[in-house]
């Protein structure tokens, strides 16, 4: 069986929101002080590295991560690539054939430097929510830190997803997936009440 890995590392220095809480784990006890273990502590933020978003994230009266269905984030998906185009709507997708797709992945390349958060980055089109609910497809995953521009505050895209059922996966590492149909398992953490997870977001050919 091959594994795609598709989850950025975990690691100081990952790339992080502008001003959001920095990635940091260390042990909180060793081996040497606890006679037994090494025992580690984490501090991140829900939106670092590659994560799926809560509707609560954008919408207060939105679902929490608790309260998300599962399979959304196990089965059949689609790669395609759109690479290094500024935005991504309707007009981009029209062409590929989606039918019986329920989980939709696009490779984008143009988050270059993935050690940096990045400046500019493909982002969605509003109208690419209605489009992908006619088709049926249910989870939308990409290659960059969010749907919308990182400057945007009404978030249309975010908000047009979640209006049209379609779920958010974001910051996947796809530069090595070729285009087709893969077996996708991205699964949240039960995190009581929180705005999105850090998944190990994995594709099976
Ligand atoms: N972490 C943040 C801090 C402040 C403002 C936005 C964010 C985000 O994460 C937004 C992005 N659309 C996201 O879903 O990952
Ligand atoms: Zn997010
Ligand atoms: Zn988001």
């Amino acid at each position: 069986m091959i594994i795609i890995d598709i989850s950025e590392p975990l690691r100081e220095g990952v790339a992080t929101w502008p001003g959001d809480t920095p990635y940091r784990f260390q042990l909180n006890w060793t081996k040497e002080e606890t006679g037994s273990v090494n025992v580690g502590k984490m501090e991140m933020s829900i939106h670092t590295g590659t994560h799926i978003d809560a509707p609560y994230h954008f919408d207060n009266e939105g679902k929490k991560v608790h309260e998300l269905d599962l399979s959304l984030y196990v089965g059949p998906c689609r790669v395609i690539h759109l690479l290094d185009l500024p935005s991504i709507g309707a007009a981009e997708l029209a062409h590929f054939d989606l039918g019986g797709v329920k989980r939709l992945i696009i490779r984008t390349d143009s988050w270059k430097d993935r050690l940096q958060f990045p400046t500019s980055f493909t982002y969605i089109r509003p109208d690419l929510a209605p489009f992908l609910q006619e088709r049926g497809i249910q989870l939308l995953g990409l290659d960059v830190p969010s749907v919308d521009l990182p400057d945007s505050k009404e978030l249309p895209a975010h908000h047009a997803l979640h209006q049209h059922g379609v779920h958010i996966l974001e910051g996947a590492v796809l530069n090595h997936v070729e285009e087709g149909d893969y077996e996708l398992i991205a699964l949240p953490l039960p995190l009581d009440g929180a705005d999105g997870s850090p998944v190990r977001a994995v594709l099976r050919k």
